[in-house]
């Protein structure tokens, strides 16, 4: 076994946050290993004013990262699973997914005001046309600001664009110590995830087997088989961060669950979509989920949206 090994990250605070934390297990469970951190920036930490729907880029948040991998540079990144394009470059495969923290959306609001308690017509931040779409179809009333930067950033502009409120992933903000600050973890029939939301995973060489390995140990089998399902779903309806599209895959009573939703940009229209099956059959179950979204009305929707009608 080789005695350093060097791990690529962002430099964001959320991404360093989780890739000490990934290096933390690691290290208890292999003493013997050294493992060294690198920092890189990646195209998404320098558009951080873009609307991430103008931008459309696969693999903004890891596409450097990759790259430095390919090189040999560095033997393994760090990413929050959400940012990673299902579709990965030559060579490289996702060596581990960690357990998932909390999968939700969190509202952080101006005084700790709950979604049924904000004002008509309350202003709220969020950059995601997934939140965006399914915020607008439960209240229409509300006014939503696109809200991006880093997380410190956007929990600034809570106060300096003078908003009510503003959404962002709960695993995230926990990562950082804010979780005083959740007013309310956004329930699932009103929101329902982006896909991959809330784990971390671990992108190496797929012919590293020393290093494969070594990330077999930090594995969540039930957070692997759900987010299989999440990302078999999401790959077959060929949907990027600019399409919106909610998931979230669970291990039940040893049974797969997925449930999935496809909406029009301003929320009018949002279809919903269950099934179950074994774990085993991962991506059966998503590709699944997705034709049955496709023959609900999904198809238009998809193909509206992506035309920008
Ligand atoms: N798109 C940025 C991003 N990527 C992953 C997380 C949160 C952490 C996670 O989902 O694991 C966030 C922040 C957010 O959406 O608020």
């Amino acid at each position: 076994m080789r005695r350093n090994i060097i791990v690529g990250s962002r430099d964001s605070a959320l991404a360093l946050w989780q890739t000490r934390w990934v290096m933390e297990q690691l290290q208890k469970q292999h003493p013997e290993l050294t493992f060294e951190l690198v920092t890189m920036k990646t195209k998404g930490d320098k558009m951080l004013d873009v609307a991430l729907a103008k931008i459309g880029d696969k693999g903004l948040f890891t596409k450097e990262l990759e790259f430095a991998m390919q090189q040999r540079e560095i033997d393994f990144a760090v990413h929050s699973l959400k940012d990673m394009p299902t579709a990965l470059p030559e060579g490289l495969t996702i060596g581990a997914v960690c357990k998932r923290d909390n999968p939700g959306d969190a509202l952080i609001s101006k005084d700790g005001r709950k979604l049924d308690q904000l004002p008509q017509g309350a202003r709220i931040g969020t950059s995601s046309l997934r939140r965006c779409a399914q915020l607008l179809h439960y209240r229409p009333d509300f006014q939503l600001q696109s809200l991006r930067g880093n997380l410190n950033t956007r929990l600034k502009k809570l106060a300096s664009e003078q908003l009510d409120a503003i959404i962002l992933a709960a695993a995230g903000v926990m990562r950082m110590g804010w979780e005083d600050m959740i007013a309310e973890i956004i329930p699932f029939n009103v929101c329902l995830p982006a896909v991959g939301q809330g784990a971390i995973a671990v992108e190496c060489r797929a012919e590293d087997e020393e290093v494969r390995t070594l990330l077999q140990g930090i594995e969540h089998t039930e957070t692997r088989a759900a987010t299989d399902a999440e990302r078999a779903l999401l790959r077959h309806l060929e949907g990027g961060c600019q399409v919106p599209i909610g998931a979230f895959g669970e291990v039940v009573n040893k049974k797969l669950s997925l449930t999935a939703i496809v909406a029009n940009l301003d929320g009018s229209q949002v279809l919903r979509a269950q099934g179950e099956a074994p774990v085993e059959q991962a991506k059966e179950l998503g590709i699944d989920v997705a034709e049955k979204l496709l023959a609900l009305g999904g198809k238009r929707i998809l193909e509206q949206v992506r035309s920008g009608e």
